[in-house]
């Protein structure tokens, strides 16, 4: 059975001195490991029934599709500030290693609709703050943060202490 921890690989002082980066390419170019990590992510959402899975630009787009497209649901991406051509709302948000906006489409998701937000790592936990931010915006019922991987001692928990958070790997 492979082990997808095989398959990311940290990055010392990326993208900035003093950040260990973990790189999931090594994955993305495997395919006995996504279909690992995609196993691995369903079972965390287990029986739950999801409407929409939002990913959130860039690495929560390879596998938040994936996901879509296996619990028959929705896929709605979260972007940075300028891609989205639609009227969007905004979320500002702070990462490990600077400052940035979110946004999503207006009419992305229905008021009541069962959301799944997926991304490959959980860090501080701005950016997924951010996202179900932009979710309750919207009137979306946030199941599940989902993430391939969390940072334990960046402490991003703390900030979806409200929502159920699950991670296939932690470090
Ligand atoms: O928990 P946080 O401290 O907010 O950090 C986590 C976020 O940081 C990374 O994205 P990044 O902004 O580097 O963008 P990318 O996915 O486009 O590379 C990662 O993919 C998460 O989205
Ligand atoms: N250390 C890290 N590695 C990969 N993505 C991240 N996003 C925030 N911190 C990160």
């Amino acid at each position: 059975m492979i082990s997808i921890e095989d398959y990311i690989r940290d990055i010392q002082d990326f993208p900035k001195m003093g950040v260990v980066f973990k790189d999931i390419t090594p994955l993305l170019a495997n395919h006995l490991a996504i279909e690992r990590c995609l196993e691995l992510l369903l079972e965390k959402v287990g029986d739950e029934k999801i409407d929409k899975v939002v990913g959130i630009e860039s690495r929560g787009f390879f596998f938040g599709m994936l996901l879509a497209q296996k619990l028959n649901a929705g896929f709605v991406p979260i972007r940075k500030p300028g891609k989205l051509p639609y009227e969007t709302h905004k979320e500002p948000y702070l990462l490990e290693y600077g400052m940035d906006v979110l946004e999503m489409h207006e009419d992305a998701i229905k008021k009541g609709e069962r959301i799944l937000i997926h991304d490959d790592v959980l860090a501080t936990g701005g950016t997924a703050r951010a996202a179900c931010n932009l979710v309750k915006k919207c009137g979306g019922e946030i199941v599940q943060c989902n993430f391939i991987m969390q940072i334990d001692f960046l402490c991003g928990n703390e900030k979806l202490k409200s929502y159920d958070v699950a991670s296939v790997l932690n470090y």
